[in-house]
């Protein structure tokens, strides 16, 4: 904290950059308590409940996180089972956990660091409940770290992943905190237990939107980590004869293998500016919520949530392909990519289970599908709704930008008028409104990742198109722009042909299209990744260093290998030579009879 004052450090995403770059292995087990715990106090803490406790979780006098899910519930926020019953005579807040099931369950950093939470719990005054809220309260004593009376606090236990943070369990018995502890931003309740609502119900869930945008970044960071390694040590590995009788050639050369990496360098090319401009959307459109315009807010929570899940889903697949491109030490935590995978792929769950994420995309898509199809006028991202379905690709041998975003907009459209008219067929055959919409929800979801598909597509399109760059970076940039937008139809191609919007020719161009640009970027492939500038202290990494000597690192690594202390292992003492000596005796009774 203070090495960051010193450095000059103020934006929170510097702030960010620096405790991931001193803490590359293992996550910070303050990062929940600087990325959602005091952000969340700024944005949903009145102005004088802000200047109350955020110095004081920026100076980590107070350190702090979120507890929301439960063992029962974590998706189905409105099912949560914690409660708050206001106290008049008191004025204070009674924290109970009514059922096993109601018990706080994974909220990070809960079993042994923090002393606060931000605990998520059903509001009840004047024996009414008014739905979920959040509350400061204070878990453990600030003079000796002590779990406070009326709280039972511990750790889940080991994980996949997340090695570094300690998810625990939290259970209050009739618990009490001030009333001043509701954060009172957008709903209140008054000295006498009045409840005054808020705008809307939904305001109460924007720390989980803000996260889901920090995490289209995190799946950038990732996957291009994971790309930043693989294709380093493709560089490096020499495996087989390419040429009969020749060297053993770099497997950088082999076309499988530049099929499996380059379409992920050009992805994180991608994701990089997608979160960038994910960011920019919040930025604006969150500014406007604290101003009391909630015009843009389903948009806002469409996006987050389609991205957060896209993003993971694909960063976390090609991690793995990384991975496997290593062969053998790939699978090493010398590569240092397992640990990328374990710790992202949480990600996939934590901060709304992707299908869920997914579907809560695919209801804004539905309800704009509708609304475009009365002619009403639709928000910029989502005018393609409205394109005509009777035209066909104009895709020539240039796969210009204009006919790859027409070509993802086409799918987009299409497929997201397929979902919709499943569901109103199933209401038309007498299904109930939520049988009609669970019936149709497979395809809902196919839909929305082709949305978030145009999103990520088009957003490179335009970066390339608005921003100056020299002549020489766009080309590379529009090679790796043109490798994710064609990569992407070649991969899916049914979904791009399913309406005869591509001719045979136009298939053949696409499927030659993608190995020519397989060996435009294959010169230039090492340095797209050193331009990532990750250091070697944060990847971690023998495969992935800069220096490319692999060999000597991994050597050197497996001789610090902890088993490598003794010669022999006092597992031969207690089993190996005390089995080997009962086999050669019993070798000897048989041998006598
Ligand atoms: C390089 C390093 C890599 C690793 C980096 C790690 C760093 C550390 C970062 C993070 C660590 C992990 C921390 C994890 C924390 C958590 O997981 S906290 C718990 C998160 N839990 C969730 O996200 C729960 C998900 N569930 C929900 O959000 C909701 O239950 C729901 C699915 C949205 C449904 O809510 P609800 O039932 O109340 O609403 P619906 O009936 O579905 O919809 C009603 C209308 O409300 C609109 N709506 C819903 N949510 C929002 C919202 N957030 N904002 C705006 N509007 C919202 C919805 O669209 C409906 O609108 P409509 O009626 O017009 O259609
Ligand atoms: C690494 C990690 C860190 C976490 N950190 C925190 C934290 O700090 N604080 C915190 O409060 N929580 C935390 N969580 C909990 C996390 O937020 C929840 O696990 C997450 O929200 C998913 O909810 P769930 O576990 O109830 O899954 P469920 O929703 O039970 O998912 C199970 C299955 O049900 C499906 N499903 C559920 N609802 C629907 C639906 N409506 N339609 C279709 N399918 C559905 C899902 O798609 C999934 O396949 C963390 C979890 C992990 C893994």
């Amino acid at each position: 904290m203070d090495r960051m004052e010193e450095l000059g450090f103020r934006s929170e995403t510097d702030r960010q950059i620096f405790r991931e770059a001193a803490a590359p292995v293992e996550l910070s087990p303050f990062g929940l308590h600087s990325g959602m715990f005091v952000p969340t106090l700024e944005r949903q803490g009145t102005p004088e409940q802000s200047r109350k406790w955020v110095p004081l979780g920026k100076s980590f006098k107070m350190i702090g996180t979120y507890a929301q899910t439960e063992l029962g519930h974590g998706t189905f926020i409105r099912g949560l089972e914690t409660t708050a019953t206001f106290d008049p005579e008191t004025q204070e807040f009674i924290l109970d956990s009514p059922t096993l099931s109601s018990i706080k369950y994974w909220p990070g950093n809960v079993a042994k660091t923090v002393n606060h939470c931000l605990v998520m719990a059903q509001l009840y005054t004047q024996g009414k409940c008014h739905g979920t809220h959040l509350f400061l309260v204070q878990v453990r004593n600030m003079e000796d770290h002590t779990i406070m009376p009326g709280l039972e606090i511990g750790d889940i236990g080991p994980k996949l992943g997340f090695d570094g943070v300690d998810n625990g369990f939290m259970r209050f018995n009739k618990y009490r905190i001030p009333r001043m502890n509701m954060l009172m931003r957008y709903a209140k309740v008054l000295e006498n237990g009045d409840y005054i609502k808020p705008k809307n119900a939904k305001l109460t869930y924007g720390a989980m939107v803000m996260i889901r945008v920090f995490i289209v970044m995190d799946a950038f960071k990732t996957l291009s980590r994971a790309a930043v390694i693989a294709v380093r040590y493709s560089a490096v590995r020499r495996q087989s004869e390419l040429r009969p009788g020749g060297e053993e050639a770099q497997v950088m050369d082999y076309q499988t293998q530049q099929y499996k990496l380059f379409p992920l360098l050009a992805t994180s090319y991608a994701f990089l500016l997608a979160a960038e401009g994910m960011s920019q959307i919040y930025a604006k459109i969150s500014s406007d919520i604290e101003r009391g315009n909630l015009e843009d807010m389903p948009q806002l929570h469409a996006l987050a949530c389609g991205l957060k899940a896209f993003c993971t889903w694909v960063a976390c697949e090609g991690i793995e392909v990384c991975r496997m491109s290593c062969g053998g030490h790939g699978y090493s935590h010398a590569s240092g990519i397992p640990k990328i995978y374990a710790n992202i792929v949480g990600a996939c769950t934590y901060e709304g289970e992707n299908t869920v994420m997914m579907l809560q995309t695919a209801r804004y898509l539905s309800k704009c599908y509708i609304r475009g199809q009365r002619g009403e006028s639709l928000p910029e991202l989502i005018q393609y709704l409205t394109t005509d379905l009777n035209v066909k690709s104009t895709l020539g041998e240039d796969c210009s930008f204009e006919s790859l975003v027409a070509a993802y907009s086409h799918r987009a459209a299409r497929m997201v008028a397929v979902a919709c008219k499943l569901q109103q067929t199933n209401k038309k055959k007498g299904m109930a409104g939520h049988d009609a919409w669970n019936k149709s929800t497979v395809p809902f979801i196919a839909a929305t990742k082709a949305h978030c598909h145009l999103f990520i597509v088009r957003n490179f399109v335009t970066i390339l198109s608005q921003k100056k760059i020299d002549p020489a970076t766009h080309n590379v940039l529009s090679q790796l722009c043109t490798l994710y937008a064609v990569y992407g139809i070649v991969e899916n191609m049914g979904e791009f042909m399913q309406d005869g919007y591509f001719n045979q020719d136009q298939v053949s161009i696409l499927n030659r299209k993608v190995l020519a640009l397989l060996e435009d970027i294959r010169p230039n492939a090492v340095a797209l990744v050193d331009a990532f500038d990750y250091p070697d202290h944060l990847l971690q990494s023998c495969l992935g260093r800069y220096d490319g000597q692999v060999y000597e690192a991994l050597y050197e690594y497996s001789k610090s290998s902890p088993l490598n202390n003794t010669d022999i292992h006092s597992s031969y003492y207690n089993y190996i030579r005390p089995m080997m000596q009962k086999r050669s005796e019993s070798k000897n009774i048989s041998a006598k009879l």
